[in-house]
């Protein structure tokens, strides 16, 4: 008998979609911190404050081509011809009127006052002359930027391209991060196919090829998607013997006949943590704490509703498994009004084409997509709608 004792808890118990998500995000904590090579860290979030293992500049540098001079000109030229490069060699110590020719980012030497743009100055006779320098000009002093210790970067910041950059020229071969939670995609209906065209019924498996994805876009390591029908035995044993972090399941999570997926976590003895939430689409998603503390996420199977449930459930883990900042909140205006439910929050996918507006988009049905693969955000409707120039929050969709 389809349903009986299996569906989702009673609509009066269903938690409200921001509790849901406060659910989800106290659900996991941070996994342990791991060393990687600074190569292998972009995207990582760091799991301890980045302080300078040196001094920025670690050293007086010349900020310009041109020559390091002591005291007031004209200056008598020392030194190897070539002059002090980048790297090279330290040049002897100068004293007053006298010049080296140094090259930009090559080391002060002690004793110069000031370093002169080449432009400025002409040699004649073993002479430079030029105008004299304010002390200091065109020198990057040693600790300019930060002394050792300074810390840079706070812990928990993402390891974009220029942090990066920044942990090298302080000093670091490796970073201590939080490993990207591993993920794996359970995909459940027999009903799905994985190439060609709809027949007999059987549909194109659109889950899939998305959730990965969507996934590594949410900070995930995406370790594989397998494809399981609906076989509770095979359910039954992915589960209990996954090696990730999370477990992300498609379909099965409302009352069907063969949605298996509430009887598997009942003999797995897992804890419903999140037993459907009140926002449409995806009011079945689930989220249990499987035995050994892994967090599984049941996505339902039409494919906005299991959008609706990444974002709501899915999103908030991986920031905590991550150690990861929410977002900033974005809002914009609505260019039109949008109904609402009832008592369910609504999530409608909306493009912006300008900032500050979200315009609603057609095809926006719970087995649709059309709507949300032309949306760059999702808008969060309020219980009973929000007028026309009303301002509402944007969850942001992950891209690739
Ligand atoms: N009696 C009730 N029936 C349903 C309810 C309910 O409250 N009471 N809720 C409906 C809602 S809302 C949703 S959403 C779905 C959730 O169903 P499941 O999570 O159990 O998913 P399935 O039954 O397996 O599939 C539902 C639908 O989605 C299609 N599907 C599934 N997987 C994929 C995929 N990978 N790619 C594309 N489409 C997929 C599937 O063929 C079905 O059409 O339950 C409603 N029923
Ligand atoms: O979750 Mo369902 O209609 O809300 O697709």
């Amino acid at each position: 008998m389809p349903g009986a004792g299996r569906g989702p808890a009673p609509r009066r118990e269903l938690p409200g979609w921001e509790t849901a998500r406060a659910i989800a995000h106290r659900a996991a904590r941070p996994l342990p911190p791991r060393r990687l090579p600074i190569d292998l860290a972009l995207g990582h979030i760091l799991a301890a404050p980045l302080t300078a293992l040196t001094d920025l500049p670690a050293f007086d540098t010349s900020a310009m081509d041109g020559w390091a001079v002591a005291g007031p000109g004209p200056w008598r030229l020392t030194g190897d011809p070539t002059g002090v490069l980048a790297g090279g060699p330290a040049a002897p110590q100068l004293t007053d009127g006298e010049a080296v020719p140094i090259a930009t980012g090559a080391r002060v030497p002690a004793g110069a006052t000031a370093v002169l743009r080449s432009e400025q100055g002409g040699v004649a006779d073993g002479r430079l002359s030029g105008p004299n320098p304010e002390p200091g000009a065109d020198v990057r002093p040693r600790g300019q930027e930060c002394r050792t210790g300074t810390e840079l970067l706070p812990a928990r910041t993402p390891l974009t391209p220029a942090a990066l950059g920044l942990a090298a020229a302080a000093g670091y071969d490796q970073l201590a991060v939080r490993p990207r939670p591993r993920a794996e995609v359970l995909v459940l209906g027999d009903e799905l196919l994985f190439r060609g065209l709809p027949h007999d019924g059987r549909i194109r498996d659109a889950l899939g090829p998305m959730t990965g994805p969507w996934l590594t876009a949410l900070g995930a390591h995406t370790l594989v998607t397998r494809r399981l029908g609906d076989d509770a035995e095979a359910l039954y044993e992915a589960v209990s013997t996954s090696r990730a972090d999370l477990i992300v399941t498609t379909g099965s999570t409302a009352a069907g006949p063969v949605d298996h997926l509430r009887g598997v976590l009942r003999r797995l003895d897992a804890q419903l943590l999140v037993s459907g939430v009140a926002v449409r689409p995806g009011h079945p998603m689930l989220l249990a704490e499987l035995p050994g503390g892994v967090p599984l996420v049941g996505l339902p199977g039409n494919p906005l509703a299991a959008v609706s449930a990444l974002l709501t459930l899915a999103a908030p883990l991986l920031s905590a498994l991550a150690d990861r900042p929410t977002p900033e909140e974005r809002r914009a205006q609505l260019a039109e009004a949008v109904r609402g439910h009832p008592t369910d929050t609504r999530l409608v996918p909306v493009r912006c084409p300008a900032p500050g507006e979200a315009r609603p988009l057609s095809y926006a049905g719970p087995a649709m997509l059309r709507g949300i693969a032309a949306a760059s955000a999702l808008a969060v409707i309020p219980p009973g709608g929000a007028g026309a120039h009303t301002e509402v929050r944007l969850l942001d969709l992950p891209t690739a």
